[in-house]
């Protein structure tokens, strides 16, 4: 059936260029003929602001808005303060395109290293919440810069917000064999959030009487996915949480440079957005250190979303292929491993 693919792509900064270069090379080389890509790129993030003094015009998000998804790389770089492109791009994107699930998937392949003892079982998704949590911005300082300094930076939760992706959870958890959904806050702490997330879970949980659930502190969460991974299936949690669990979710299964994203609006409003786990990794780039394969299996859950379901396992299968022969072939830079998974995905 021929069809397009309109994509957005935004490299951004340091490795980013580098990695999205390989996921488009992978994309292309995927997609059978009568699927038609086009691409259009757009300038943002430290080159454009030390330029402009832009991180996201309205103009650029407006145009964005047109695009069927977006694809980036990286943002953020030692030239710029902390923060600005982070909340001025990134995050005015996820929250822009009301990308509420920020879906993380975290499974061990065959033949990667962990440094877990053992053969650990991993296989589980964490869905964070995308839009709300501490990320929004509702903070300040005062006295700043004094002895005396006050700093706030309050987390934001609404009963929307917590239910609309506690109930994606749900779905998810229920469309997958194990069934099981655990939820991560700190409710023994943070109350009014905690309790708002825990009493939305339990609600929302009677609608799913198949879906096994669990509830963890996130300081306990931490233990368990060190020392007992394959309890996990579907984890539930904020903003932050997510965040921090998600990169020793990578760290656990072969490191940050195999773990894939996507920023999810699931009602279709926006387009959703399909990036590696990582930053920008300043300390590598330009260096041809920096592994695709985040990028490329974030360009697999790309393929998904858009209905291209064949094509996404052909990608995941590459990956699964050469993760295989990854020890034998030694030190490979960013080119070549892209040059090999768009071989396997052709062939
Ligand atoms: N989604 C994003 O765009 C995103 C995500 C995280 C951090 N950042 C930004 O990136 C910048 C650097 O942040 P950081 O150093 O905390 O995190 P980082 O993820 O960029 O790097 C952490 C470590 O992981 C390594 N690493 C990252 N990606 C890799 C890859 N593909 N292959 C091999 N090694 C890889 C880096 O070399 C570094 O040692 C900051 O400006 C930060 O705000 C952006
Ligand atoms: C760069 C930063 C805003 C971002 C986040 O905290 O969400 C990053 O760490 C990520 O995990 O995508
Ligand atoms: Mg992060």
């Amino acid at each position: 059936m021929a069809r397009s693919i309109n994509l957005a792509v935004i490299p951004g900064d340091g490795i980013g260029t580098e990695v999205v270069s390989q996921g488009l090379k992978v994309l292309r080389a995927v997609l059978p003929q009568e699927v038609k890509l086009e691409t259009e790129e757009y300038d943002l993030g430290a080159r454009r602001w030390h330029a402009t003094g832009e991180t996201l015009p309205d103009s650029e998000l407006e145009r964005l808005k047109a695009h069927d998804a977006i694809l980036l790389g990286a943002i953020g770089d030692p030239s710029v303060p902390s923060g600005v492109l982070e909340r001025g791009l990134l995050l005015r994107l996820r929250f822009a395109f009301d990308h509420f699930v920020n879906l993380r998937p975290s499974r061990l392949l065959p033949n990667t290293p962990t440094p877990l003892a053992g053969d650990p079982e991993i296989d589980f998704v964490v869905v964070r919440e995308g839009t709300e949590g501490p990320y929004v911005g509702n903070g300040g300082s005062l006295r700043t810069g004094t002895p005396a300094e006050v700093a706030t930076e309050v987390s934001l939760n609404t009963a929307h917000g917590v239910e609309r992706v506690v109930r994606d959870a749900y779905e998810r958890a229920n469309a997958r064999p194990r069934k099981k959904l655990t939820l991560v806050h700190k409710n023994n702490v943070l109350v009014y959030a905690g309790h708002l997330w825990k009493n939305t879970f339990d609600r929302v949980g009677r609608e799913y009487p198949e879906v096994t659930t669990d509830y963890l502190h996130v300081d306990a969460a931490t233990i368990f996915l060190v020392n007992d991974p394959a309890r996990f299936d579907v984890i539930v949690t904020d903003n932050l949480f997510g965040d921090i669990l998600t990169d020793l979710a990578a760290a656990i299964t072969g490191g940050i440079g195999l773990a894939a994203s996507g920023n999810i609006n699931p009602t279709g409003e926006f387009p959703s957005m399909f990036e590696p786990v990582h930053g920008s990794a300043p300390d590598i780039a330009g260096t041809g250190k920096a592994d695709p394969t985040a990028t490329i299996l974030s360009v697999a859950l790309l393929l998904q979303h858009l209905g291209l379901t064949a094509e996404a396992a052909r990608v995941e299968e590459a990956v699964t292929a050469d993760l295989h022969e990854r020890a034998a072939l030694g030190t490979r830079t960013t080119d070549e491993i892209g040059d090999a998974l768009a071989v396997r995905v052709s062939g």
